[in-house]
């Protein structure tokens, strides 16, 4: 199990994770046999970007990240959070966590806020709160604030844009007293000044966010950062094609999942599973007399020879889970159903 005080959150994290149906294990902790107390594993944990629209969270989060990132998807989503990237390095792994809902529901002040704020960050290791120290404290800053508040995890507070002239930060601090004294807290937070678009203080975020994070086994074994995005985009290039030859037609619980590539050097075999959840649903995938699996496999290897420059050999195989809807919603959900 993955050791640490937010231990327990992270095991939550990832059995929201494996719902989504991807085997996801948890290793056990390595520990380090002369001094148990210590182990060699690195850090790992999910941080919940959060703050209000504009403030440059999407900056903040592709500065971190640069090119050491597996971005795994704009659309990949757990039920309530998306995966906007894992950075995973030697230090250990951290899992970004965008909050969909949240920039909806910023623009309208308290149930909406709270709720959708609530679900953002529940369950994650750290949270890091991005403000615009250039721009004076809005409602909604307030609004996370207040939030912050009651959670137990460690809080990150970046004012960012400390490159412009004007400076607010000690606004922020303030509003940030007020706010304590209003809850009667004694929650602690961490502020950094910096600066997402030069750069500035970057790795220090960086840093500061490994320390924060549990120690522990990477919640994503590497063999999935690297596989990852390429099968979601091989099965979304499958899906692609049933779209555009089944539209309505098309089963409702319909989810592409690719099982395996087997790379050799001048053709790529992929396994791919093709969910439905009834019987009656094989027929209109497979199309009669197989005619339809096959226009979409062979659609699909032509298009996917353009992208990766290797032949493909598609092996879709149609299988009937029952209890696939369940599942199927949060594929759906995932992006690729
Ligand atoms: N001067 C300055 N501008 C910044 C900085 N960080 C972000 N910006 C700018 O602020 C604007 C908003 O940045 P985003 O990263 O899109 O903000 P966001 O919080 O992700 O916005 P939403 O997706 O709407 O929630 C962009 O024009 C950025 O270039 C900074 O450190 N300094």
């Amino acid at each position: 199990m993955v050791k640490g005080s937010a231990g327990r959150n992270a095991e939550k994290q990832i059995s929201e994770y494996s719902l989504s149906g991807f085997p996801i294990p948890v290793k056990p902790a390595r520990m380090n046999e002369q001094h148990p107390e210590v182990t060699d594993l690195g850090r790992s944990g999910v941080v919940a970007i959060v703050g209000r629209t504009n403030v440059g969270k999407s900056t903040l989060l592709n500065h971190l990240v640069e090119e050491k990132v597996s971005i795994v998807s704009d659309t990949v989503q757990t039920t309530r959070n998306v995966i906007r990237a894992i950075l995973a390095e030697k230090r250990g792994q951290l899992v970004f966590l965008d909050t969909p809902g949240v920039h909806k529901a910023e623009g309208e002040l308290g149930k909406n806020l709270n709720k959708a704020a609530r679900s953002a960050v529940q369950g994650v290791d750290a949270i890091l709160l991005v403000l615009d120290a250039s721009a004076k404290p809005a409602m909604e800053d307030d609004g996370w604030f207040r939030r912050i508040t009651r959670e137990e995890v460690p809080v990150i507070v970046a004012l960012n844009k400390s490159d412009r002239r004007y400076s607010c930060a000690d606004q922020y601090r303030e509003m940030w007293d007020e706010v304590k004294a209003d809850r009667a807290s004694d929650k602690e937070v961490s502020w950094m000044e910096v600066s997402a678009l030069q750069g500035d203080q970057m790795p220090e975020l960086l840093t500061a966010l490994f320390e924060t994070v549990p120690e522990g086994e990477p919640l994503f074994p590497d063999d999935i950062l690297t596989d990852y995005p390429r099968k979601l985009n091989i099965a979304d290039v499958i899906r692609e094609k049933y779209f555009q030859r089944l539209e309505q037609e098309l089963p409702h619980a319909l989810a592409i999942w690719v099982e395996d590539i087997d790379e050799q050097e001048k053709k790529w075999t992929v396994e791919v599973a093709v969910m439905v959840e009834r019987h009656s649903q094989k027929g209109i995938v497979i199309g009669n007399k197989g005619r339809l699996i096959k226009w979409v496999r062979e659609q699909a290897e032509k298009e996917l020879y353009e992208m990766y420059g290797v032949r493909f050999k598609l092996k879709l195989w149609v299988k009937v889970e029952k209890n696939w809807r369940k599942n199927f919603w949060i594929l759906k959900k995932l992006g690729y159903a």
